[in-house]
């Protein structure tokens, strides 16, 4: 039995509301799969699409132009928290119930503490939203303000900042959750960016990348694997070019110097990989993996996936 922190990637969930009920089924069953062979297992998840939706959706209802309803980021980021929550956990604690294994689900709001001063607010990195075309990524420039980059190849989105988590402020709740016997969704969206203040905790506008953030609660919960579930199957060197070449492993040092080379593209598989990096250095025998929700199963295996791990056998 081991205990592992799984973050779950924007596929796991689909995009709209249907999308998203329809998706979680299928990961519920693979999430229930490894629970079964008695796992314990932490739930984390994205929300770069539903949280720009979400934006959008408030921007979209103003009255006027003058009259620009905005929602703040800590706040979408919350709302979004709570629309993937409800579907993950109701999907999860149904085919928990039909395998008749007797826990209980929550999804925690999880506030994620960032430093105020991360040089991340000057330069937006995290891509929210839908996809847009290049011209529409332009008229998005000048009408709305909006930062917009290419995102892999598959279009141009929103960006906006997205700092470091520096600590988790619901930690002690989602460990006395996972030591009864729960199974805990937490640190949904990176978790809600806030800052300390003299008088509590403050919201601040960014979305925290869901794979820093769940690498963090993986340290904190003293997990054994980081499990990072997205679109593809492993991770590759020269990702989409003739010179594709998948990888099975890497070493954390052998990864840094992919991620120097360029081979992992930044807001997509760059922060994927510095996660794995730095759970797999946290600690002796910390494992990373990095694949897709449906190979979850054959990676733990050893069979497929890329696992991530500070040194091969005999090398420390
Ligand atoms: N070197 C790489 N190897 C594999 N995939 C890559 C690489 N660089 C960029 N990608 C892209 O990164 C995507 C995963 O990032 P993203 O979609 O942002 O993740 P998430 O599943 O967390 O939503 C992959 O589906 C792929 O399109
Ligand atoms: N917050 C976050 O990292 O979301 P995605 O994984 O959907 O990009």
């Amino acid at each position: 039995m081991a205990r592992m922190v799984v973050a779950l990637g924007g596929n796991a969930l689909g995009e709209t509301p249907e999308e998203q009920q329809a998706a979680v089924k299928s990961t519920a069953e693979k999430i229930v799969q490894l629970i079964k062979k008695g796992h314990e297992i932490v739930l984390a998840h994205g929300n770069g699409p539903q949280v720009g939706m979400i934006n959008l959706a408030f921007e979209s209802s103003s009255r006027t132009e003058e009259d620009v309803a905005s929602m703040p980021f800590p706040e979408c980021g919350a709302m979004s928290q709570g629309y993937i929550g409800y579907h993950l956990q109701n999907a999860i604690q149904q085919k928990l119930r039909e395998e008749n294994i007797d826990t209980n689900v929550a999804s925690l709001i999880t506030q994620v503490i960032v430093d105020e001063d991360d040089p991340a607010f000057d330069s937006p990195t995290k891509p929210i939203g839908a996809f847009y075309s290049r011209e529409e990524a332009d008229r998005l420039e000048k009408e709305k303000g909006y930062s917009m980059v290419e995102d892999s190849g598959r279009g141009y989105r929103r960006v906006v900042p997205s700092p470091l988590p520096v600590d988790i402020a619901e930690k002690d709740m989602i460990r006395e959750l996972v030591a009864s016997g729960k199974i805990v969704i937490a640190c949904g969206g990176g978790g809600i960016p806030v800052v300390r203040k003299e008088n509590g905790l403050a919201g601040v506008p960014a979305v925290i990348d869901k794979d820093h953030a769940s690498e963090k609660l993986a340290e904190e919960l003293e997990a054994d694997y980081l499990i990072i579930l997205t679109e593809v199957e492993k991770v590759a060197l020269n990702f989409g070019t003739e010179e594709e070449k998948w990888l099975d492993e890497m070493t954390t040092e052998e990864a840094k110097r992919y991620a120097d080379e360029g081979h992992f593209a930044e807001g997509s598989m760059l922060p994927k990989v510095k996660a794995a990096v730095e759970f797999a250095e946290s600690g002796p025998n910390k494992k990373s993996l990095i694949t897709s929700l449906e190979n979850a199963d054959a990676a733990l295996k050893g069979k497929t996936g890329t696992q991530i791990y500070e040194a091969r056998e005999g090398e420390i």
